[in-house]
């Protein structure tokens, strides 16, 4: 199963969905990956801080899939902050993966305390017009922060990746990404297997459309245009979490598991969560 993909604004294309890899490491995380790759996921979500870019490495050397089919995403760390932390943050990134260049650069986390990320960002257009990097985007900006990027440098992140779960829609913030064509990627899209999938309305959906849970919750994600990238190390759950294309949820579905809204669920506010 391959995934659609979508346009971003700089012309470059991102899978409908991806493969998270926070905690997949060592020899059963390449394992993971490799195999995901060979099921059909073509973006892959790493991070400096994830400790785990070799291994993303190692399983893009095993795969027979071209290199050119796949978007690789990593992130810079709040610890390398500023424009030249930033260069060669991103060096270090890129040799651990060993890529020739990198698909999707994203600043972690803004870190507004330290005040850098403006310094940063400066960077990764620097890293994006040298061709080291095809996309640049943001993770964890709020829609302040990403206007204060746009209007100090014209270049608009292509993506933000932010919590977003049922329990957190985040509808505010997709609305000004829709208003400045930036794509919304989900973090923790299963709300990291919570009470999420126990919900009587998610049970519901999914029994109304012969689907598990996570792929009711996943198929969500899709009707709003965001890009999940849910994690799993058990084979069978990525192959299930990646099929949610043979099916698409009413309107009146969506709003109903829309309506478990509640909030933040892990505390990371962009505005003070300082991640190192
Ligand atoms: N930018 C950022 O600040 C952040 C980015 N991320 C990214 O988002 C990715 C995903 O987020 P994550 O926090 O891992 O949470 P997820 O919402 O993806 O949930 C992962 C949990 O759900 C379980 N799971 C996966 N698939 C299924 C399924 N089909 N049925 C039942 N349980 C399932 C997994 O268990 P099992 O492995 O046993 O299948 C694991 O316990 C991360 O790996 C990372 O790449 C995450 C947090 C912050
Ligand atoms: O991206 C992730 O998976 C995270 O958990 C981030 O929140 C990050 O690694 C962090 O903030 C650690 O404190």
């Amino acid at each position: 199963m391959i995934a659609p993909a979508y346009a971003l604004r700089d012309g470059n294309t991102i899978p409908a969905i991806g493969l998270g890899t926070y905690g997949l490491d060592d020899q059963a995380g390449i394992d993971a990956i490799t195999a995901g790759i060979a099921d059909g996921y073509r973006l892959i979500d790493t991070a400096f801080n994830y400790g785990n870019e070799e291994a993303v490495g190692e399983a893009i050397r095993r795969t027979d899939v071209d290199r050119s089919d796949l978007v690789i995403a990593t992130k810079l760390p709040g610890k390398h902050h500023g424009f030249d932390e930033t260069i060669a943050s991103f060096e270090q990134s890129r040799m651990r993966l060993d890529l020739d260049w990198v698909d999707l650069y994203l600043i972690h986390w803004p870190l507004p305390r330290l005040g850098k990320y403006l310094d940063s960002w400066r960077a990764m257009i620097s890293l994006r017009e040298k061709g080291l990097v095809r996309s640049i985007g943001v993770s964890n900006f709020t829609a302040e922060m990403l206007t204060r990027l746009i209007d100090s440098t014209g270049i608009v992140p292509v993506v933000n990746q932010v919590e977003l779960h049922p329990y957190f829609p985040q509808e505010e913030l997709r609305a000004f990404h829709d208003e400045h064509d930036i794509r919304t990627m989900s973090w923790s899209p299963l709300a990291k297997r919570t009470e999420l999938l126990q919900e009587p309305v998610i049970a519901e959906v999914a029994a109304a459309h012969g689907v598990t849970p996570a792929q009711a919750v996943l198929r969500w994600h899709i009707e709003l245009e965001a890009v999940p990238i849910p994690k799993s190390s058990d084979a069978a759950r990525r192959r299930e979490n990646l099929d949610v294309f043979g099916f698409t949820l009413t309107t009146e579905e969506v709003d109903a598991i829309s309506a478990l809204s509640r909030g933040r669920i892990w505390g990371g506010d962009p505005d003070t969560h300082e991640e190192f």
